[in-house]
Formats: structure tokens, C-alpha cells, sequence
């Protein structure tokens, strides 16, 4: 199967420069509406999908977003992978605004969002140990620095608050006693969203600021949050563009975790027992595994 990147543009990306094949499509799901129009469209010869997280306008926040909307809408536009660009506050000395961390790892501490698309009448536990694909966080990272980002460390636990607000100084200081590198509000749980839908995601998280525990600074602030997210939207654009010349010159195979079978042995609900309903709106998500 080729490539068809799926990318969601976060804090500061609405869009993404030198698009070739536009086609903007208003998309519903079984799950209510995704964020915005997704943009189909080809860069470099390899075709993508672009979803404005918080669409056009930043309209939505964090705890309001339909992660499930999202992710279905992706999977049904036929993406192979996902790419997540976010904007993130730095919990380490080491990573100054500026800095992009692909990271690896997730703590969610969410907690007023759905967080799967199976429920009653359909329960599964897919594996989340390894978050991400290593292979397509590996050619973020290389894409990132082609794209002249100064610091981009492979690696690194994203914290996932609730917010909108920012986090208290105890609590930046707990999650970097965790060992956390960055905070963010919109990881979790479209990571997870996007392991049940078998997709390969990986987390581009561009850092805009210290957030309030380095008493050095200011505490975090939107307006200086806004400077450091437009100069970052640019490296953000190039890292677009070299990834998916990237993808042009090697064809895509499975990803080494195997994330595209992640639901093989997931559903443990009986069959007899099973939801029709549900079933009908995991059609997209769960189709490989339910329809044989
Ligand atoms: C604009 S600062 C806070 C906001 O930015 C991040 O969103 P995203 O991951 O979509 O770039 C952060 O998670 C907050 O939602
Ligand atoms: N300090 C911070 N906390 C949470 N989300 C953020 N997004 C950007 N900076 C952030």
C-alpha cells in the first residue's frame, strides 16, 4: 500500500503551504463531526490528508475536540499514517522554545473526554506500551532536521493535562519530577484513537515555551506562547515537505510494531453478544476485524 500521510495541525497550523491537487471535503462520521474540512491533496507526489485540530479560526478547545470524529474521519479517507504537529510547554532546562521533541511516550492525565470508539456491546483493550511508530517518529525526527530545527531530540514523555488553563507550579513541578520533557492538552487521547483505528501516529511536539516552573521566566503566557508557535509554523511546513519526499523514495510497508493489526486479538466481547448498533458505527475503525 503507498503512503497517504494523514497530518493534524495543531496550535498555529490551520494549513500547509505549496499544496498540489486540492480538494476540500466536508465529512460527517458516526461519532458527529470532525474538527473542520479535511484537505486532500498531493506535496511532493505523495498524497495527504490535512485536519485543522482546532479548525480554521482555532474555534475548539482541547476538552471540547471530537477525537473520534477525527481519527474515523482520517481512517475513512483511507490515511495509512498520522502525523500529530503540537504545540507543547518544555519541561526540561534542555529544551528551550524552538526545540521539537518526537516523542515517544504519553502520561494522560485527561479526563473529561471519550476515550475510545468501543463500549457496551463491543468492548476491546488494544496495547499501548509503545504509543507510537518508530518508524515514522525516526523520519519525522530526520524530516525536522533537514527543515534546520536547531534541537530535535528523539524521544520524550508528553504529559496530557485536561486544561484549558495552564498547569499550577506544583503540578509542572510534579510532572517534571515524572520525568516528562513536554505538556500539551491534545495528545490523549487521539494517540489512543488512533491505535484502535490501527493507524501508525507519531507526535511532532514543537515547543513554545517553558511553561511556570522554570521561575526564571515569565510564567506561560499566550502572547508569548503565539511568537514562539509562528516562527516554529515554519520549520513545521518544512518538515512537511521533507518527510513526504521522504516517503516518495521508499515505498511504505507495515510498521515494525505491526500497529496496522492492532485490533486482531483486541474485541473480547462474544459475538453473540455484540451490539449491532455499535458495530454499524465501528464499520471504518474495526471493519478489518469485524467483517470476516
Ligand atoms: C495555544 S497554547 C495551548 C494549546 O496548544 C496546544 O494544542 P495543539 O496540541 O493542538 O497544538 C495545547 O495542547 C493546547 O491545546
Ligand atoms: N505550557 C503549556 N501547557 C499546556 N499546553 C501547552 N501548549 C503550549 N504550551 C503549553
Amino acid at each position: 500500500m503507498s503512503w497517504k500521510l494523514g497530518i493534524i495541525g495543531g496550535s498555529g497550523l490551520y494549513g500547509l503551504d505549496g499544496l498540489e491537487n486540492v480538494r476540500k471535503e466536508t465529512v460527517g462520521t458516526p461519532w458527529g463531526n470532525p474538527s473542520s474540512t479535511l484537505v486532500h491533496a498531493t506535496l511532493e507526489g505523495v498524497e495527504l490528508v490535512f485536519l485543522a485540530r482546532h479548525d480554521e479560526g482555532h474555534r475548539i478547545p482541547p476538552s471540547d475536540l471530537n477525537y473520534r470524529a477525527n481519527i474515523d474521519a482520517l481512517k475513512r479517507a483511507g490515511v495509512t499514517d498520522v502525523l500529530s504537529l503540537s504545540a507543547v510547554g518544555s519541561l526540561k532546562e534542555e529544551l528551550a522554545p524552538g526545540a521539537f521533541v518526537v516523542v515517544d511516550q504519553f502520561i494522560d492525565r485527561s479526563f473529561a473526554r471519550t476515550k475510545s470508539f468501543f463500549s457496551e456491546g463491543c468492548v476491546a483493550h488494544v496495547a499501548m506500551a509503545d504509543p507510537v511508530c518508530s518508524r515514522l517518529s525516526a523520519m519525522a525526527a530526520d524530516a525536522a532536521e533537514a527543515a534546520g530545527v536547531e534541537t530535535v531530540q528523539r524521544g520524550g514523555t508528553y504529559l496530557v493535562m485536561e486544561g484549558p488553563q495552564f498547569s499550577t507550579r506544583a503540578e509542572s513541578q510534579l510532572y517534571r519530577q515524572w520525568g516528562c520533557s513536554v505538556i500539551g492538552m491534545t495528545n490523549m487521547p487521539e494517540a489512543k484513537l488512533a491505535r484502535e483505528a490501527e493507524l501508525p501516529y507519531a507526535s511532532v511536539s514543537m515547543v513554545t515555551d517553558y511553561d511556570c516552573w522554570r521561575t526564571e521566566d515569565a510564567d506561560v503566557d499566550i502572547s508569548d506562547i503565539l511568537k514562539t508557535m509562528h516562527a516554529n509554523t515554519a520549520h513545521a511546513h518544512a518538515l512537511v515537505r521533507n518527510l513526504v519526499k521522504a516517503m516518495a523514495a521508499n515505498p511504505r510497508t507495515d510498521s515494525p510494531q505491526g500497529i496496522e493489526t492492532a485490533l486482531e486479538f483486541a474485541i473480547i466481547t462474544a459475538p453473540e453478544k455484540r451490539d449491532p448498533a455499535l458495530l454499524a458505527k465501528l464499520d471504518a475503525v474495526a471493519g478489518r476485524v469485524l467483517n470476516r
